[in-house]
Parts: structure tokens; sequence; C-alpha cells
């Protein structure tokens, strides 16, 4: 059987060997929900980009940039860290260049070593658990936490596809275990249990609840958002979609 793990933050991902493995990078407030978000609402592609500077210059090559850290649309940036920002349709066939304060530095750190990089997002929990089954491979679920720190959100999420692969998997990672045992024993409230979670009261500060609500919306969508090259695209479960 194939292995899951869990890496908690992208501090320990040194820790952990990604060669041959797939790797499911995951920011539920807000990186990956929202890349997961503009894939199905028709973008022609996402860029993931570390920095800002970076990011601000793939203005000049026709993107539209998305670029936020702590919380709020960084200064010259059309787009911040919502995904409410691409619901119908609003940025159809626009390639869309992105930088945020952890998901992407998280996505960075992921493509060098991994077979293959995935967007986790609770929208399409189920299509990636698919995919993932589909493909036999190892996998590692990668956290991307608060600037280097553990977080409840994207934690459970491993903990959500740790459970649901759990038949066909094999781990024993006390990452995956810990947090498959609290994702089960939270599931049936998952909000009111990350109510509590740092990142979701820092969000409530800058008055976006309704990302938070968003974020958790259990399959919503059901394609899988993976890094091809630079750029992330949609994929159905046999071929590109
Ligand atoms: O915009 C977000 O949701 C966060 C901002 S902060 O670090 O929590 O202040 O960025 P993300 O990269 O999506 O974690």
């Amino acid at each position: 059987m194939p292995k899951i793990e869990v890496c908690l933050s992208p501090e320990l991902v040194h820790l952990h060997d990604l060669k041959n493995k797939i790797v499911v990078v995951v920011d539920i407030f807000r990186a990956t929900s929202t890349m997961i978000t503009g894939l199905a609402n028709k973008v022609s592609s996402i860029t993931p980009v570390a920095g800002l500077e970076a990011c601000r210059n793939m203005k000049s090559k026709g993107y539209i940039i998305a670029g936020e850290r702590n919380g709020q649309t960084a200064e010259g940036f059309e787009l911040g860290n919502s995904p409410l920002s691409y619901l119908n349709n609003a940025y159809a066939g626009k390639k869309i260049a992105v930088t945020t304060t952890n998901g992407t530095l998280t996505i960075e750190k992921s493509k060098k070593d991994a077979a293959e990089v995935l967007i986790g997002a609770f929208l399409n929990l189920q299509a990636t658990a698919d995919y993932l089954i589909q493909q036999g491979k190892d996998v590692v679920i990668h956290c991307a936490g608060w600037k280097g720190m553990f977080n409840l959100e994207d934690s459970l999420y491993a903990g959500a596809l740790v459970s649901v692969l759990a038949n066909e998997f094999d781990f024993d990672c006390d990452g995956a275990i810990g947090m498959k045992a609290l994702f089960e024993q939270n599931q049936g409230d998952l909000k009111s249990f990350l109510s509590q979670a740092s990142h979701a009261k820092r969000l409530q500060n800058h008055n976006i609840d309704a990302d938070i609500d968003f974020c958790l919306t259990l399959d919503k969508y059901n394609f899988v958002g993976k890094l091809e090259g630079e750029e992330l695209v949609k994929v159905s479960l046999n071929k590109v979609v």
C-alpha cells in the first residue's frame, strides 16, 4: 500500500522526503481555497509566485496580479486573496499570478523535489482523494500553517484527507494519526471548532467572515488543482479538463 504522511508546517518540510511523492499543499484560509475557486470559475491559469516583487513584475507579461500580505491586498495589486472575487466567472480566460503570505511560499518549498504538487481545499476534498487513490503513489500533505507555525485549519484538512484515504493508504506518522482523530471528533461542526483558530480570528478582524464560510464548504467542486510547470491547472480523474 502507498503511504500518507503529514507535514504540519513548511518549517518542518526538510524533515520529509518528497522525492517520487505527490505533495498536497493546503492553505485553507485562504490561498489554496481561492486557487481552487479561481480554477472552477474558468481562469485560464494561476501562477503561484513566492515574492511580492516577482509577482508585481508579472503584470507587464499580461497577467492579472493578485497579492496579499497579512490578510490585506498588497499595494498595486488588482486582487487580494478572497475566493469570492472569482465567483460568477469574473476572471474567466485570464492568466492570474498570485502571491500570498503562507500559501505560495509553501508551494515554492514543495515543487523542487515532489513528483507532483496538488492544491488541497475542503472545496474539492473528495476529488483530490479519488485522484490520489488512482495514482497510487506515496503522499505528503504539506500544511502552510501561519508564518511557519502549526495551524488548526490546514491540519484538520490533512486529517480529513487521511480519514477519507484510510482504507487505501498506510499511515504511521503521528501527524497523520493525530489529525485524523481530531478531524473525526469535529467533523460534525467544523465551523464552530475552527472559530477558535487564530487564523479565523485574524481574518474576522478584516471583515471577511463570508470567505471563512466559503472556504469550509465541502466538495463544492469535482476536480483536482495541479501544478504543471509553473501553472496550476484543472485536472479531472483521467485528463486535464
Ligand atoms: O490572506 C490570507 O488568508 C492569509 C493572510 S495571513 O497570513 O493569515 O495574515 O494568507 P495565506 O497565504 O492564504 O495564508
